[in-house]
């Protein structure tokens, strides 16, 4: 069939056009259903609980090998895949981590990425690092992960001093709550613009509702929440997906 025969150059704009259609679902699909990770789904055990969400459930089966004692703070499944698409959408290759835990998301993160992408992942606790390691250099990732093992907002204003300030495609803060907007407003600085820093457990089972006098995690929260609700500097999406997770994108 030719572009003539569809009726001159009319014709032939409505054929480029309904083509472009075709390619862009097609770049979507390929995006939604990447099973190019399959192999180690298949040679890894799955967790009783794990459910086969398409790319997550590589990174999902793998760590949760890891005993349930393990497993208690890493990011849900769909969370995890849900952020690995985001990065895929906007062509991510600089992204940090503010708490890694024993790796579970730094890796999907990294697995979403090119071979050029970057991922800072933040974590004090030795004992974490020492259990993600192993897993990134199975996962062939080690080289996309960068282990900042230290506190995680020293590592933030080292790279503020470096001169890395408006050079981040994605944040994914999950640490200590009550440093939460410290994270926040050092990841804006660190974020381009239309970049995105997603913010987990900002409900916090429900405590930010009403937090106790006491309880200083869930006034941060619940502050932080506040305050982002009227921030001008970004746009907002507040998804009640796992903990809770919102998606800032800077303006
Ligand atoms: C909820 S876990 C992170 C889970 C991880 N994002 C995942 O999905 O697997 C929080 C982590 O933050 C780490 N953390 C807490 N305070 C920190 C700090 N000041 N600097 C760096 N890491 C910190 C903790 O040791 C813990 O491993």
């Amino acid at each position: 069939m030719t572009v003539g025969s569809l009726g001159g150059a009319r014709g032939g704009r409505v054929f480029s056009q309904f083509f472009c259609f075709i390619f862009f679902c097609q770049d979507i699909v390929t995006v939604l259903t990447d099973t190019s990770k399959d192999t180690f789904i298949q040679k890894l055990p799955t967790h009783k609980n794990s459910y086969p969400y398409k790319t997550s459930s590589y990174v999902f089966s793998f760590q949760r090998t890891l005993e349930d004692e393990w497993s208690r703070m890493m990011v849900a499944a769909e969370q995890a895949q849900f952020m690995a698409n985001l990065i895929r959408l906007i062509n991510a290759t600089k992204a940090i981590e503010i708490g890694m835990y024993t790796g579970y998301n730094a890796l999907s993160m990294a697995l979403a990425m090119p071979e050029n992408g970057q991922v800072v992942a933040c974590e004090i606790e030795d004992t974490y690092v020492q259990i993600a390691k192993p897993f990134f250099k199975e996962a062939g990732v080690e080289n996309k992960i960068d282990v900042q093992h230290q506190d995680a907002l020293k590592t933030l204003d080292e790279l503020i001093a470096a001169g890395e300030v408006g050079t981040y495609d994605f944040v994914f803060i999950d640490a200590d709550k009550v440093n939460y907007d410290r994270y926040y407003e050092k990841s804006l600085e660190l974020i381009r613009t239309r970049g995105i820093i997603a913010i987990d457990n900002v409900l916090w089972s429900g405590r930010v509702v009403n937090p106790a006098p006491n309880d200083t995690s869930s006034q941060a929260l619940d502050a932080l929440n506040k305050k982002i609700y009227k921030d001008q500097r970004v746009e907002l999406s507040m998804l009640t997906v796992g903990d809770g997770l919102t998606i800032t994108i800077k303006r």
